[in-house]
């Protein structure tokens, strides 16, 4: 990470403290209701520049025998880490992932996250983020990404067309 960073500032229309994060597409495979077969991530708004999030490790999510998928978890993390530059400001995509896997994380836990920006240099927004079940001293699973604001609008405009979304919704997407 850059030694010199810019302030970080709360979005004035960001989430309070505690409320649920408004879900960025509502077909997102990490944390989209209108997802056919997500991660259905329930993420929370926490105090200055976090987000907490949950999520129940279900067997269709299995990779070893009994245990999360190794990219199932670095998807939940994208997801997560994903969320917290909202706090801060416009959307952002990831362009950096890196996960370190710490123990093997059962089928049948539920995993909680924690995702926090650490820094923001022009349009990049360095994030990291620990996973736990139960102890957040003894995470099961940590993370760190760079995430590049966008003006989303005109990043998606070209693939909106694609999109699982109804197409009042892409309608509504493409007005100006
Ligand atoms: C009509 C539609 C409306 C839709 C509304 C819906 C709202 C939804 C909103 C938001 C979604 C949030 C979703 C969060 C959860 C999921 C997250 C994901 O999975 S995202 C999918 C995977 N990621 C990508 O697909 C990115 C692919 N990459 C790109 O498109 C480009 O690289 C882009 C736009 C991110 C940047 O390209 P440039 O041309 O604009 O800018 P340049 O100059 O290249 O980079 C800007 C800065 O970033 C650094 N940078 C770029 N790549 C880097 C890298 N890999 N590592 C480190 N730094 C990097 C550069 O060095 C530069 O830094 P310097 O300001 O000069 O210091």
């Amino acid at each position: 990470m850059p030694t010199e960073l810019d302030p970080l500032e709360r979005h004035p229309k960001a989430v309070g403290p505690g409320e649920q994060m408004r879900m960025h597409n509502s077909t997102c495979f990490g944390c989209g209701e209108q997802s056919p077969a997500g991660l259905r991530l329930k993420m929370f708004a926490g105090d200055d520049f976090f987000v907490t999030a949950t999520m129940e490790v279900e067997s269709r999510f299995e990779g070893g025998p009994g245990v999360i998928h190794g990219g199932i978890l670095s998807t939940a993390f994208d997801d997560v880490m994903g969320m917290a530059p909202l706090l801060i400001g416009p959307s952002a995509v990831t362009v950096h992932l890196e996960v370190d896997y710490r123990r093997p994380i059962p089928i049948g836990s539920t995993l909680q996250f924690r995702a926090d920006i650490m820094g923001r240099q022009r349009r990049k927004v360095y994030t990291e983020a620990i996973a736990h079940i139960g102890d957040p001293d003894d995470p099961v699973a940590t993370a760190h990404a760079i995430f590049v604001t966008i003006r989303a609008r005109e990043h998606f405009a070209a693939h909106v067309e694609n999109s699982q979304l109804s197409d009042d919704d892409k309608r509504r997407l493409r007005a100006p």
